[in-house]
């Protein structure tokens, strides 16, 4: 565990996006934090005094079953103005297309390539939520287990709008935009090559300077871990030190307020009087947090041949069977290629698990032509795939000196035991599925040649 004291400002941040946000490090730790204008804010030695400091209420927000075991146990207690439970009655949410209906359409084993998905066009305004997007998932939020990919696309802010997702935890990958995220917990500020994790239940409100777009991958009913490192040792991959989580932050204003919650699947919403955001101190080990791509610490092969891609796992939510993950968030980082008599891009390929592909900037190793920042691919359970034909020619025929693979680019994955099936959004309705995906394969030349004599 980590010192939860240490305060850090991320190095890429520039002074005048940020507002001097703080952040604590560590992933899992036991943390506490106070907002500075209320000293004291936290009970000493105890959780529920009869009477909280400066008049609070105590609210404890649960992430796991009391009664899991202490490593997976997750909790925290926040210290409030007023308790979450002082709401209206909820009723449908009618915008946005969040579904979690994975029958819309008919199984589709093809290769699947999404041209960028639209940012709102000029004179619409659509916040987060309402920019909402399901493409493809598996699984059911009721019994625990599955997940949903969505795209968000939006261009204004939320305003008095909180949201959190009763159904499992958002993993937010922002591809345009930054966004300004003020959660329960305090604010935090995430640019593209950074990632937010925002774990089940935790509300939230997302905050846009312009057009803005991402991929959000939410699993359901559990959380995400750190990959076992292994022979690897101690330290590696992504480091516990460089995840970081806002400081307490509050604001006390009584205007009316939407929350917005994601249950079951679909979109509820209520009105209270008050901001959600009006936290004065917590401590626990529950916690939204952020990380930034680039302090991955990329480890391959410095011998021969090709490492499978779960070398590049950033995090992973498990599954019951082990070494096999509901979801894993893998990334494809800027690093040095050097191996030997080797064929150095990913192999060609069928997998038990579907693969989801997103590009956060620059271009693709395997796929130079046609998968784009913003768009996305999904090569589905047993579906081959594989370095196009201009990717294999090259590949197997150039020079194999040490050089510099992915400079200025952050392709992604999302991989699940799970088969994924994609919604009617998917499919049809956003309009950027690519009929022409599968032709990049069809000039691969046959190579082989029988010996003269046999
Ligand atoms: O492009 C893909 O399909 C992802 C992928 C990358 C890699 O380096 C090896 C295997 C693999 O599936
Ligand atoms: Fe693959």
């Amino acid at each position: 565990m980590l010192s939860n004291r240490e305060v850090c400002r991320p190095k890429q941040m520039k002074m005048s996006q940020v507002e001097n946000l703080q952040y604590l490090r560590g992933f899992g730790s036991e943390f506490s934090s106070e907002d500075p204008r209320c000293p004291g804010a936290l009970p000493k030695g105890q959780n529920s005094p009869q009477k909280c400091p400066y008049g609070l209420y105590a609210e404890q927000l649960s992430g796991s079953a009391f009664t899991a075991p202490r490593s997976d146990n997750r909790r925290t207690w926040l210290y409030r103005i007023r308790p979450s439970v002082g709401h209206k009655l909820y009723g449908q949410f009618p915008k946005g297309n969040v579904v979690h209906d994975w029958t819309e359409c008919e199984p589709n084993p093809n290769q699947m390539r999404w041209k960028p998905f639209d940012l709102p066009s000029y004179g619409e305004s659509v916040d987060f939520v309402e920019g909402l997007n399901t493409v493809c998932g598996a699984g059911d939020p009721k019994l625990k287990v599955g997940l949903a990919i969505h795209i968000y696309s939006c261009n204004v802010p939320m305003k008095n709008r909180g949201f959190y997702n009763a159904d499992g935890d958002f993993l937010i990958v922002p591809q345009v935009g930054t966004l300004k995220i003020t959660t329960e917990f305090g604010r935090l500020e995430i640019q593209p090559n950074e990632i937010v994790v925002i774990q089940q239940g935790m509300r939230f409100n997302v905050n846009v300077t312009g057009p803005s777009r991402g991929y959000i991958l939410e699993i359901f009913g559990r959380h995400f871990v750190l990959p076992d490192l292994g022979p690897i040792g101690a330290n590696g991959l992504a480091n516990p030190r460089d995840f970081l989580t806002p400081v307490a932050w509050y604001e006390d204003r009584d205007e009316i307020y939407e929350i917005v919650s994601k249950y079951q699947g679909k979109l509820f919403v209520c009105e209270q009087d008050h901001s959600p955001f009006d936290v004065v101190a917590w401590h626990g080990n529950y916690v939204p947090y952020k990380y930034n791509l680039e302090n991955f610490m990329v480890i391959n092969s410095v011998s021969f041949d090709h490492c499978d891609p779960s070398i590049f796992t950033v995090l992973s939510c498990q599954s019951d069977q082990k070494g096999t993950a509901i979801a894993d968030f893998v990334i494809f980082p800027p690093r040095w290629s050097v191996q030997e008599h080797t064929f150095r891009p990913p192999y060609y390929h069928r997998n038990c698990m579907s693969e989801f592909m997103g590009l956060i900037l620059g271009q693709y190793e395997a796929k130079r032509d046609g998968f784009n920042p913003g768009g996305a691919t999904l090569h589905s359970i047993m579906t081959p795939h594989g370095p196009d034909v201009k990717c294999f020619e090259q590949a197997s025929n150039e020079e194999l000196v040490p050089f510099r693979v992915a400079d200025g680019t952050q392709a992604f994955m999302f991989e699940s035991c799970l088969g994924l099936a994609v919604t009617k959004w998917g499919a049809k309705v956003c309009q950027k599925l690519d009929p022409d995906y599968f032709k990049c394969w069809q000039g691969l030349k046959k190579h082989f040649k029988e010996p003269e004599f046999v």
